[in-house]
């Protein structure tokens, strides 16, 4: 089976890589963006459901002539082959990603076996085809969470759920948690875990000779979204900062890496039919434990913050909660689909989340003169007091930071979608059902988009009045309009106010034993070696 199947079984990490997968596959077109001639083509843009926005990209473009997919270019399905699987190109899909725009150009298709991929790299074009969408874009490769949850009776979640079903939950969800004054009453709980999370890092140090170095603090920064999350999802705490995690939180910790660490197992047997799965059973049984280990932890959670209210409402008490007890009361959506939703969004808020604070707390210790300033904001504007969400619009070099980690380093390096109806992009005409790639990296690299791309500088994102607008199309990390992340705003206050307090009680800096990190694709961009910090107090 195509490219596209293997990447089935692989969860939130590569649901949204397509476009990385797609990278494997990719030729390229040559075209900056559109190019010039007699034709008019007009995008036709969404009104009113953007969720997120950014400066309109050119509508009407003029064409010689459109061309065909047939001419569009690209790499050889035999060259991505040899490039995915004999030069180790599944850790490598972001650079391919930039190889292959650099090669064969903005616009690029690849093939693998039956699968075609159509690449785009530019930043325009990327907002020609998000400003298109329709009310329900559809995202690629979701069939097999869809055929895990019909063989166990599950509903889908906004992830994997598509059309009127998606279009139903969505914006159920995006009343509640889709706008920073959403998230803002969940400061305090946030707040807390933070406060164990300083507690953590100090205790970690102490286990390390020179008192001050932390290792691998992706761990430590995973058990901190996770526990942020569930905070705010479950209205619970999990215990994951503690000496003694919980064996539940365990457990679903284990559930949770069984769905990663099989990623590549998981991605050379999606191109294994279903028939030959009673010959090669293994990945696809641990796709599905994964999956029920993730789903029973909902539920549990779910249940249990049911019974309670229930309890509550036996007892004639007035019932007050945050954002499960809101969906229960409402019941705005049904049990099957609480539950979906929550397994989907606490697998999509953990690592995301915790790859981005390691990567900051890195770029940090690799630029001093840079959290130096930093710390000189917090300072002015906090005086050492601990922030809450309001303070955030005041601290723009902690949002600066955040941003600019996720240029360089966008835990999700591609999208993928599948057209909804003809386009037109960079002058190639793109029949209904394809599959596309956004090539988020790549523009996030740009020179042109980003001038010094490879350098780290937050202050390139700070608005120097109320007409400079520096967000654009290059740089989307949480995408963009009606399916871009529902999870932005609590991920921007778990790592806004984290960062602040990090930066508030610690100086951070490179323990020796931290080669120089290269970022690596495993589903998402992630560190491909162990990041270790110091963290010497602040006195
Ligand atoms: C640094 C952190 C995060 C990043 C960079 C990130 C990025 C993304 C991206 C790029 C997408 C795909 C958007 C698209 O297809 O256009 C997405 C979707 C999604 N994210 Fe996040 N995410 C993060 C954290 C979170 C958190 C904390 C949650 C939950 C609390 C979450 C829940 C979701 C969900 C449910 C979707 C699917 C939305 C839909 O299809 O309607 N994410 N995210």
């Amino acid at each position: 089976m195509a490219l596209q199947k293997k990447m089935l079984h692989l969860g939130y990490r590569s649901l949204f890589c397509d476009a990385n997968r797609n990278f494997l596959l990719q030729a390229s077109g040559l075209h900056k963006s559109a190019a010039s001639g007699s034709f008019e083509i007009t995008a036709h843009g969404q009104a009113g459901l953007q969720e997120n926005v950014v400066p309109p990209a050119p509508e009407v473009q003029k064409l010689d002539r459109v061309k065909t997919l047939k001419e569009m270019p690209g790499p050889s399905a035999i060259g991505n082959l040899i490039e995915f699987f004999f030069r180790d190109g599944f850790s490598r899909i972001h650079e391919i990603q930039l190889e292959h725009s650099q090669k064969y150009g903005k616009i690029f298709k690849s093939r693998f076996g039956p699968q075609l991929v159509v690449s785009v790299a530019d930043r325009d074009l990327v907002a020609q085809v998000l400003r298109a969408e329709g009310v329900a874009p559809q995202r690629a490769n979701m069939e097999s969470w869809k055929e895990y949850r019909d063989m166990r009776g599950r509903s889908t979640g906004l992830i994997s759920a598509e059309g009127d079903e998606w279009l139903k939950m969505r914006s159920v969800l995006r009343q509640l948690i889709m706008r920073p004054r959403d998230v803002a009453v969940f400061s305090d709980s946030v707040n807390d875990v933070i406060v164990d999370l300083v507690k953590r890092i100090q205790k970690l140090r102490t286990q390390q000779p020179d008192g001050q170095t932390v290792l691998n603090v992706n761990d430590l920064f995973f058990k901190y979204a996770m526990e942020g999350v569930a905070a705010i999802l479950y209205e619970t705490r999990l215990g994951c900062l503690e000496d003694e995690i919980p064996k539940m939180s365990l457990d679903y910790i284990k559930a949770l890496h069984l769905m990663f660490s099989s990623f590549k197992t998981t991605m050379y047997a999606g191109a294994i039919p279903k028939w030959l799965r009673p010959v090669i059973p293994k990945p696809w049984e641990e796709f599905c434990s994964s999956w029920d280990g993730l789903f029973k932890f909902s539920q549990i959670h779910v249940d249990k913050k049911f019974s309670e209210i229930k309890k509550k409402i036996d007892r004639g008490e007035e019932v007050k909660g945050g954002l499960l007890t809101h969906l229960l009361v409402t019941k705005e959506m049904d049990v099957e689909e609480i539950y979906a939703n929550m397994t989907e969004m606490l697998l999509a808020g953990v690592d995301t989340t915790s790859f981005t604070l390691s990567w900051s707390t890195y770029l940090l210790a690799r630029h001093p003169h840079i959290q130096q300033q930093i710390f000189e904001e917090v300072t002015r504007v906090l005086g050492g007091r601990i922030p809450i969400a309001d303070d955030i619009a005041q601290l723009p070099l902690i949002r600066g930071l955040v941003k600019e980690t996720l240029r360089l380093f966008p835990v999700l390096p591609g999208n993928g979608r599948i057209t909804q109806d003809d386009l037109i992009v960079g002058g190639y005409l793109i029949p209904k059902g394809t599959q596309l790639a956004l090539c988020h990296y790549s523009t996030s690299m740009e020179e042109a988009n980003f001038p010094g791309a490879e350098d780290f500088r937050p202050e390139r994102w700070i608005r120097k009045d109320a007409s400079d607008r520096v967000d654009n199309f290059g740089s989307i990390p949480f995408g963009y309009g009606i399916r871009s992340c529902i999870g932005r705003r609590i991920a921007e206050l778990e790592m806004h106010l984290g960062l602040t307090h990090l930066i508030q009680n610690f100086r951070i800096e490179v323990s020796p034993v931290t080669q120089d990190v290269r970022p690596k694709t495993h589903g998402l961009l992630c560190p491909s070696a162990p990041i270790n910090i110091k963290f010497v107090d602040r006195v």
